[in-house]
């Protein structure tokens, strides 16, 4: 068995996933977690030391037997495919790289909001609510909703779980810990229920008793 090692910082962020991962395939690994950023341009003295270390500068970075693999996305695809949560053809595979796609095109205005909400300008934050961030998770909103209409099994892709389902469902909680995601709301039902489902499979729902929380 490798000896597998996640460094990131002490957040979910773009590392829980992988984490969850490795829970649901029953693999042990080690859990790095620095210490976390204190902004995106100020870092703390360990990640400082590191950073030029890593292969692109950022977190996370996953070393398999010493061989380092960055960017999230990444790091899930190789772990999916090894563990069987990848999609099971091509045409899945393709699916599930497309849903996390579709994500990352909604983190530029998902940061935006949470640097207004850090910056603290109740104007600032309506602004970026209004003009950038509303309409992008309303779109991903529209799209997700749209794909578990048709789902059979209810999750985003084929008939079980995918690594897909573990980034979104732990994007939601992080907009409703940003306060921009209403679970009580009729509309976001199903994505509330699409949670609760993947939040409920036995391994994931104990890893996420567990594990340190953080809003991001
Ligand atoms: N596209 C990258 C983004 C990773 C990223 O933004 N990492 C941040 C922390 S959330 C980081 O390492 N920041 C420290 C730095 O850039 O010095 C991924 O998906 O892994």
């Amino acid at each position: 068995m490798p000896q597998y090692k996640l460094t990131y910082f002490n957040l979910r962020g773009w590392a829980e996933p992988a984490r969850q991962l490795f829970k649901l395939a029953h693999v042990d690994f080690e859990d790095v977690r620095l210490e976390p950023l204190k902004s995106v341009e100020n870092g703390t003295p360990e990640w400082e030391a590191l950073k030029p270390k890593t292969p692109f500068g950022q977190l996370p970075v996953l070393n398999v037997d010493g061989f380092d693999i960055p960017q999230s996305a990444a790091i899930l695809r190789y772990l999916g495919r090894k563990f069987g949560y990848a999609g099971k053809t091509p045409e899945e595979e393709a699916w599930v790289d497309a849903m996390v796609d579709q994500f990352k095109d909604f983190v530029t205005p998902l940061r935006q909001l949470i640097m207004a909400q850090r910056g603290g300008n109740a104007e600032e934050i309506e602004k970026v609510q209004r003009e950038t961030f509303g309409p992008a998770r309303d779109n991903l909103f529209k799209i997700l909703n749209g794909i578990l209409e048709k789902s059979k099994s209810g999750f985003l892709v084929g008939d079980g779980v995918t690594w897909a389902d573990l980034v979104i469902a732990d994007i939601i909680t992080t907009m409703e810990k940003l306060g921009v995601f209403d679970v009580t709301s009729a509309e976001n039902k199903k994505l509330t229920d699409f949670r609760e489902k993947v939040n409920s499979i036995p391994e994931i729902k104990e890893h996420n008793e567990q594990r340190p929380d953080s809003v991001v």
